[in-house]
């Protein structure tokens, strides 16, 4: 099995910072927050951006996750360096809180940025700096940027409606005085713009769970109505109504819609997995991922088996060991997952199903054999299942997954459901749905069902897929906003 975790996202670190600057005439500074959802897509964003403009050169500054042993794994791109920050302690997180790593452990990094930054200004022949571009998580950065009288952008890896709800919590907070923390754990709705049908609190990120998540996100959305714009990986024909309601507030910096940005080449593909899938009639798989950081508890596992099996379907299932209690929350692998399987499962389902770990999602996703998606809605995955046409079957569980799956399944019609509520919170186990209230095998299966035979969901999951690739071709509403971003950078320096 292919085993992948923090440390081993796909870059290497260019140790040297040898790149060939050729006529670059502007930089940009990427601060992406350790998380492979987050990273991942940030690296895609600055290759897409050198690409496209020879003038553009950038530097990632690297955070490495404090779960991590190593840095991230990452090959030199001409016009990109990675500069990775000397590393934190842990400790800097104590006490102990599932916010920590925002709100102590990135800021702990801020005095390496500085420095890194007054390096590079001091450089001879160094390129001027158009901007500072930040992860959601990394608001504390903008300060830095402001001391340099650099303009900040930020990036936001997740969607235009997730981005909006974020907006609205500061606005009900701070303009109609609303406690955002007791609205989250009240069980009713509430109209958020970027949504088209009113929000269940019970969907809200799981952030405004707790009040000190609630600070952190009012902390950052009142900093970002000063920054100077805002990426966000998405298309604007996908999230029409969300992105209308974020020009619509003209408290709101300008918003570009650039994706879907994906990195469509991934792991290599291991050749059992391929073989299987090139063995299985066109559309017949339903695919199970729960991304970077998704694993359950032995008796979910079980219900999801049964459900499995019910269903009659045929599967490809990345199922992933959970950490262990009081070690930072990324799964690991199992050695024989029957331990944790029913009875016989494995034997019984050979013919028609195959267990895995790290899955090589985008290549399962991409292809033929593969007819539906059980996810858990990370905005990634929900882009990668949009661009290759492939139905959700949305099981979301932690950060913004609930707000994803319900704009997917509610507003947009792109998605079924297996259960919008559920709740598996590997940062604050608080937070999570207990083992009495598992996802039933009857629900997984009709989930199952419904992702496979849904014919509507179906094609128009089929023509998002189209608007996502013309998006991004020449002429379409991405390629074109980054045009615009490009420009607004390089008038930054001139
Ligand atoms: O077995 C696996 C699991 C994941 N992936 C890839 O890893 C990425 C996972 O990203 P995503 O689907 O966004 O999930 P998370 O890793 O959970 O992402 C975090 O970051 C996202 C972007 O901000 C948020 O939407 C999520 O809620 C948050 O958990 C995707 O590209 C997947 O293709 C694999 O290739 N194989």
């Amino acid at each position: 099995m292919i085993s992948a975790n923090l440390q081993e996202i796909p870059y290497v670190i260019d140790k040297q910072n040898q790149r060939n600057m050729g006529s670059t005439i502007a930089e940009l500074i990427f601060i992406p927050s350790p998380d492979i959802g987050h990273f991942v897509s940030a690296v895609e964003m600055a290759k897409l951006l050198v690409n496209r403009d020879q003038r553009l050169s950038i530097t990632i500054l690297v955070i490495r996750h404090p779960g991590a042993s190593a840095g991230p794994v990452v090959t030199p791109i001409d016009r990109i360096s990675f500069v990775q920050l000397p590393q934190e302690s842990p400790s800097v997180m104590e006490p102990k809180s599932p916010f920590a790593i925002f709100t102590k452990f990135i800021p702990s990094h801020c005095k390496h940025v500085t420095n890194v930054v007054a390096d590079m200004i001091n450089q001879p022949r160094s390129v001027p700096i158009a901007g500072f571009v930040i992860d959601m998580f990394c608001a504390c950065m903008i300060d830095v940027a402001n001391e340099f009288n650099i303009p900040t952008y930020l990036f936001f890896t997740s969607g235009a409606a997730a981005l909006g709800f974020k907006f609205h919590v500061q606005t009900l907070s701070d303009d109609m005085n609303k406690d955002v923390f007791e609205l989250s754990t009240s069980d009713t709705e509430i109209s958020v713009p970027t949504y088209v049908n009113p929000l269940p609190t019970k969907h809200f990120w799981n952030l405004v769970r707790s009040r000190e998540g609630v600070e952190f996100v009012l902390s950052s959305a009142r900093k970002f109505r000063g920054i100077k714009a805002i990426m966000v990986n998405t298309v604007f024909e996908l999230e029409t109504y969300a992105m209308e309601a974020l020009s619509a507030d003209k408290t709101i910096p300008r918003v570009y819609p650039v994706g879907p940005v994906l990195n469509l080449n991934g792991k290599p593909f291991e050749d059992d997995i391929l073989r299987w899938l090139d063995n299985q009639p066109p559309s017949s798989v339903v695919f199970l991922c729960f991304g970077s950081m998704g694993s359950f508890v032995e008796s979910q596992v079980k219900e999801i088996a049964r459900g499995l099996e019910q269903s009659g379907y045929r599967f490809l299932w990345s199922l992933r060991r959970p950490p262990p209690d009081k070690k930072p929350p990324v799964p690991g692998e199992y050695e024989d997952p029957s331990v944790v399987l029913p009875e016989g499962f494995l034997e019984r389902t050979r013919e028609i199903g195959k267990v895995i770990g790290w899955a090589p999602q985008v290549a399962a996703l991409a292809h033929d054999a593969v007819g539906g998606f059980v996810s858990h809605c990370g905005w990634n995955s929900v882009l990668e299942s949009l661009w290759f046409g492939v139905p959700l079957a949305a099981w979301p569980m932690y950060a913004e997954q609930q707000m994803n799956a319900f704009e997917m399944v509610v507003d947009l019609g792109l998605a079924v459901e297996i259960k919008l509520d559920y709740k598996n919170n590997i940062f604050n186990r608080k937070d999570t749905t207990n083992a009495t209230s598992n996802v039933t095998a009857k629900e997984i299966e009709n989930g199952i069902r419904r992702v496979m035979e849904d014919k509507e969901v179906r094609t128009k999951v089929k023509e998002t897929s189209a608007k996502s690739r013309s998006a991004v071709a020449e002429g379409g509403s991405s390629y074109a906003s980054v045009s615009s971003l490009i420009e607004d950078f390089i008038k930054n320096v001139n």
